[in-house]
């Protein structure tokens, strides 16, 4: 079991030495670009996942016409007695002196589906770059697999649980192909050859329903095919490795800005990458649970299966996703009803 905590707090294209010529050039163009991109940390952690298991269940609010959601499984198994994989204990973090988190606690286990909900600007986005490490807490902790996390520490290729943070703006390089930022992180970290790469990336993008795109400039796609290559990227492993380390994803409003249909494509991908289940391709996805942050009613029904709900700093009411429209609780019925009346002002 290891007992390090590695993550890439300001993680950053390297070049180095040992960087190959052609992974070189790719940090050099995108670092003269100057756009921002997806962050992602590496957690070393003392827990092991539980064997994959494929699962038939499903959330009662799947839409039974889905063929996908079918495949899915969910979080019905997921109780009291599985393992913990993060957990946010009193959580405090201000900014100036504006008091956004006051005291969050939760956790989040093995197999579990779960959504952040609750108004704008309440810190919902703000607790997940605390779970990531991008920000560290004022006051209170982030365990991950019962270890604590100390600061933001450095990147390196570790074994463990990896953490994912999914931006809401895709953040996708803007100077690299669709195929050089799926494959990035192997171009950066991985032994893999080109070829190797190439291949993993297109069979990634086959399973987020994107084809033939690996060229294409990240300018000349769609904001629903921006938000998927985002996932592309975030679902990519070495599968050269032995150990697959099982990964917790975070999604920042992933459905933000999409149609309804293109929402519900991004709802059951989410689903599909989720290690009960499958993905698109039929083959065993390594996600061990995921958290999404969303405001669409459609994101709540199809993508989770437990909520939280956040408000002035605390989580002031958890359910599964069928109690969000029949809670008694006055908070979550004027959310959920969109109604001006009730404790929630503006
Ligand atoms: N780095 C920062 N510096 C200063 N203030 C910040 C910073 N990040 C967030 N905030 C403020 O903290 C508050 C919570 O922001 P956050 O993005 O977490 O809210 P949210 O619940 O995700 O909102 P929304 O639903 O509108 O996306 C906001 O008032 C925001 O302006």
């Amino acid at each position: 079991m290891s007992s390090s905590i590695v993550s890439s707090a300001n993680w950053a294209p390297r070049l180095d030495s040992s960087t190959p010529r052609r992974r070189r050039s790719i940090c050099t163009r995108q670092k003269l670009s100057g756009a921002s991109w997806t962050i992602r940390r590496r957690i070393a952690c003392s827990c092991s996942a539980p064997p994959r298991k494929g699962g038939d269940g499903r959330s009662a609010l799947e839409s039974p016409t889905s063929s996908l959601s079918e495949n899915l499984g969910v979080g019905k198994e997921v109780n009291e007695e599985s393992e913990v994989l993060i957990e946010c204990r009193d959580v405090h973090k201000s900014f100036g002196d504006k008091q956004i988190l006051k005291g969050v606690s939760f956790k989040i286990r093995h197999g579990e589906a779960v959504g952040i909900i609750g108004p704008s600007g309440t810190g919902k986005s703000t607790i997940l770059k605390v779970m990531a490490g991008l920000l560290a807490p004022d006051k209170g902790k982030v365990l991950i697999c019962g270890k604590q996390r100390h600061g933001l520490v450095s990147d390196e290729e570790i074994s463990g649980l990896r953490i994912g943070l999914v931006f809401q703006s895709a953040a996708l390089f803007d100077s690299l192909t669709v195929r050089e930022n799926v494959g990035f992180q192997l171009y950066e970290n991985s032994h893999m050859s080109e070829g190797q790469i190439s291949k993993l990336v297109t069979k990634n993008l086959e399973a987020v329903g994107l084809r033939g795109v690996e060229d294409r400039m990240p300018s000349e796609l769609s904001g629903g095919m921006k938000k998927r290559v985002a996932l592309a990227r975030s679902i990519i492993f070495d599968e050269t490795k032995e150990v697959i380390e099982p990964e917790v994803l975070l999604y920042d409003e992933p459905t933000a800005g999409l149609d309804p249909i293109a929402s519900t494509v991004v709802e059951d991908l989410i689903r599909s990458v989720h290690n009960t289940g499958q993905d698109a391709l039929g083959q065993m996805a390594k996600i061990a649970s995921y958290i999404v942050v969303t405001h669409q009613h459609s994101t709540i029904r199809r993508a989770v299966d437990r909520l939280l709900f956040l408000y002035e700093g605390k989580i002031v009411w958890e359910g599964m996703t069928d109690e969000f429209n029949t809670t008694a609780n006055p908070i979550v019925r004027q959310f959920a009803s969109g109604s001006l009346d009730g404790p929630i002002r503006y």
